[in-house]
């Protein structure tokens, strides 16, 4: 017989993963339940539910049935939402203002949120979307160009907005240039030195949102448009690292990378380079994704899921926000 290994072969990988208690030892990166941030879509009305049909499982809620699945969060651990409305047409228009009425849905959720359970924390979304009756993220001229300049100040009192009704965090989703450091001043300038801000750094023009705009109803209202020339080019990589260093330079207290598991190699970019705190938007699509392969049971579902978060932690990630928080969350009690 052949002899193709030497006959003292000293290094065995194989060694370590032979029993259970060694493969406990040596792993390197764990999920827990403080790696989560929970993404909800709040809207108006009293005791309505509605199942968002590109997302099994997930749900349109009023603030009051919120407020049930808040408090479950917080049995469960899980750190903080991230609050997304779902805004009636009514209430659409160019200029977007209803963006920073203080009695608007988003500041009424905020409040309600925090007065229940003042623990958790809450993560507003900062970007015109869902305000727009086009659904672009900013206003638009004549030609439909997304204005830069004139969007920040728009979303500059969407933040001072959600910053007075209480919310924790702030999270421009917006990828306009320069936004995070005219926030950044006008929340300091109004004394809201300890408002976050989580900043949607490297945020790609990705078709892997869709059934997002479902669920807060911007689809339609987009219709054939896109967001390629605010939102990232899918094929760069370095542009999001000069992304990043501008939102940390402006005042960025947390960077997010988004989607997720196509894009786990901007985060360990990002991660190694600035070294701080960096999160990972598991999106709407990839939910959606694992969600029908596990319907039709073609794949084992929390295993897959709690393989995909191990990916986001090793790629350096400190947080995820994914719509499979609470399962998650379950899963991990057990
Ligand atoms: N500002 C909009 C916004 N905020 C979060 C998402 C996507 C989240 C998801 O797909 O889960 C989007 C969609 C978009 O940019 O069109
Ligand atoms: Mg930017």
């Amino acid at each position: 017989m052949e002899i193709i290994l030497s006959q003292f072969l000293a290094i065995r990988p194989r060694r370590m993963r032979k029993d259970d208690f060694s493969r406990r030892l040596m792993r390197e990166n764990v999920l827990t339940v403080n790696d989560l941030i929970y993404p909800v879509f709040v809207l108006e009305g009293e005791g309505k539910i509605e199942e968002v049909k590109s997302m099994p499982g997930v749900q349109r809620q009023s603030i009051d049935v919120l407020l049930k699945t808040a408090k479950e969060c917080v049995k469960l651990g899980i750190p903080a939402l991230a609050l997304f409305p779902v805004v009636a047409q009514e209430f659409k228009s160019l200029d977007a203002k209803e963006a920073y009425n203080p009695e608007g849905l988003v500041p009424r959720t905020v409040r309600a949120l925090k007065q229940a359970f003042p623990e958790l924390g809450v993560i507003t979304d900062v970007a015109l979307d869902p305000y727009t009756t086009h659904g672009q993220d900013g206003l638009i001229d004549d030609t439909g160009y997304v204005l830069n300049d004139e969007t920040v100040e728009v979303l500059v009192k969407q933040a001072l907005c959600h910053a007075e009704a209480g919310a924790d965090v702030v999270a421009p989703s917006d990828m306009m240039d320069g936004r995070i450091g005219a926030i950044r001043d006008a929340l300091e300038d109004s004394r809201f030195i300890y408002t976050r801000i989580m900043a949607y750094s490297a945020k790609y023009a990705s078709a892997f949102y869709g059934p997002f705009r479902d669920a807060v109803g911007s689809a339609g209202n987009l219709g054939k448009s896109n967001k390629y020339n605010y939102q990232m080019d899918p094929a760069n990589s370095d542009e999001a690292l000069k992304e990043v260093a501008l939102d940390i330079e402006e005042g960025a207290d947390m960077v997010m990378v988004k989607p997720g598991m196509p894009y786990l190699d901007i985060v360990r970019r990002v991660k190694d380079e600035f070294g701080v705190p960096t999160y990972a938007y598991h999106v709407s699509g990839e939910y959606a994704m694992l969600k029908a392969a596990a319907q039709n049971s073609w794949l084992d579902e929390k295993a897959c899921v709690l393989e995909a978060m191990l990916g986001f932690k090793r790629a350096g990630a400190d947080g995820v926000l994914t719509y499979y928080a609470m399962d998650i969350a379950r899963w991990l009690k057990e």
